[in-house]
């Protein structure tokens, strides 16, 4: 490869758990010893690269914890959970990407960065919770849930209840500098679980606020920052498709902008799922027709790179 290429990839649930394996520290460490694999790859192709990883399951199990045991030790904020999430999924994808890339002669730093995004605390979504997060529940149970603990649960695309939270917009990432400044020695670990989500005082400081950002508009937000070539969301399925789950499902090799917000307005994508997912993938390439955001499946992720698979969306 001539010119180096550089690609944020944001890393979905499935990168980090294996629904078949039961949620413990050392599964995630499992399945993302084998997410690394692909990692490695991707970077021993030339490509640099930063990582940002999902929380969702995480972070809500976490607070789901914190809360439980309160009567033994007090609870932890809702924001000191999602900086604990990024430490040990860091801590983890730091190992597998170490060893991965020792496997292929690549000697590069894997770095974690406790991330703090900044979002703005009259934003709509702290009215309105869209953000799953936590394990996943019946309908029944999603009530008891509800009577018990006053959380709000919502349903998941289809895949059962979860709790909902508010996950607002994010505007700026505090420690962008040190990213940019790492940036060609390292692969840097960042903005995970879309950042520790802060609000701004007006004496300049931050503090943190009861909300999980979405990773992949946090992703977004990193791959304009540092100037990235491509967004990268890996997920689930090979390529987005329009009537998703109905007899008239059809996959999608490319969007352009129009076609994308033609389709999110015509509701294709689930909220809270594929919906933050195609909005990424737009902002990052609208108006800016030499980016491209790619959205496809951790396996398909150096194909799709090759052009040879995936949903790609660009402004031309
Ligand atoms: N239109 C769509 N096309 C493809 N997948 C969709 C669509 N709408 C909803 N989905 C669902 O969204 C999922 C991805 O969202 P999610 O699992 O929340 O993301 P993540 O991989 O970041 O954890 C897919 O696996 C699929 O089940
Ligand atoms: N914070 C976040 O977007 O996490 P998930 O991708 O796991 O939902």
């Amino acid at each position: 490869m001539d010119k180096i290429i550089k690609v944020v990839i944001a890393l979905g649930g499935n990168a980090l758990e294996d629904k078949s394996m039961p949620s413990t520290a050392e599964a995630q460490l499992e399945v993302v010893k084998r997410t690394c694999e692909y990692l490695a790859e991707i970077s021993c192709t030339g490509y640099e690269i930063a990582i940002v990883h999902g929380n969702g399951p995480q972070v809500g199990r976490l607070l789901l914890a914190s809360e439980t045991a309160k009567d033994v030790t007090p609870a932890m904020p809702f924001d000191v959970c999602g900086a604990m999430t990024q430490g040990y999924i860091g801590y983890h994808i730091q190992q597998g990407l170490k060893h991965s890339l020792a496997k292929r002669n690549r000697i590069l730093p894997v770095v974690t960065i406790v991330t703090q995004v900044v979002v703005n605390k009259n934003d709509q979504a702290f009215n309105n919770p869209t953000k799953p997060i936590g394990m996943f529940y019946t309908e029944e149970e999603a009530k008891r849930i509800t009577d018990e603990k006053g959380y709000i649960m919502k349903e998941d695309a289809g895949r059962g209840w979860r709790r909902v939270v508010p996950s607002p917009m994010p505007e700026k990432i505090v420690e962008v500098d040190t990213i940019k400044r790492l940036w060609d020695s390292t692969i840097a670990i960042a903005c995970g679980g879309g950042g520790i989500p802060v609000v701004e005082n007006e004496d300049g400081s931050v503090e943190g606020i009861a909300a999980v950002i979405d990773k992949d508009l946090a992703a977004e937000k990193l791959a304009e920052d540092i100037g990235a070539d491509i967004l990268m969301i890996l997920t689930e399925v090979e390529k987005v498709s329009i009537n998703f789950k109905k007899p008239n499902q059809q996959d999608l090799s490319f969007m352009t902008v129009k076609e994308a917000e033609k389709y999110m307005e015509e509701g294709h994508f689930a909220p809270g799922s594929m919906l933050p997912k195609v909005m990424a993938a737009v902002k990052f390439v609208k108006s800016h027709p030499e980016r491209k955001s790619i959205i496809t499946s951790l396996y398909k992720s150096r194909d799709a790179l090759n052009g040879l698979t995936g949903t790609v969306v660009q402004d031309n």
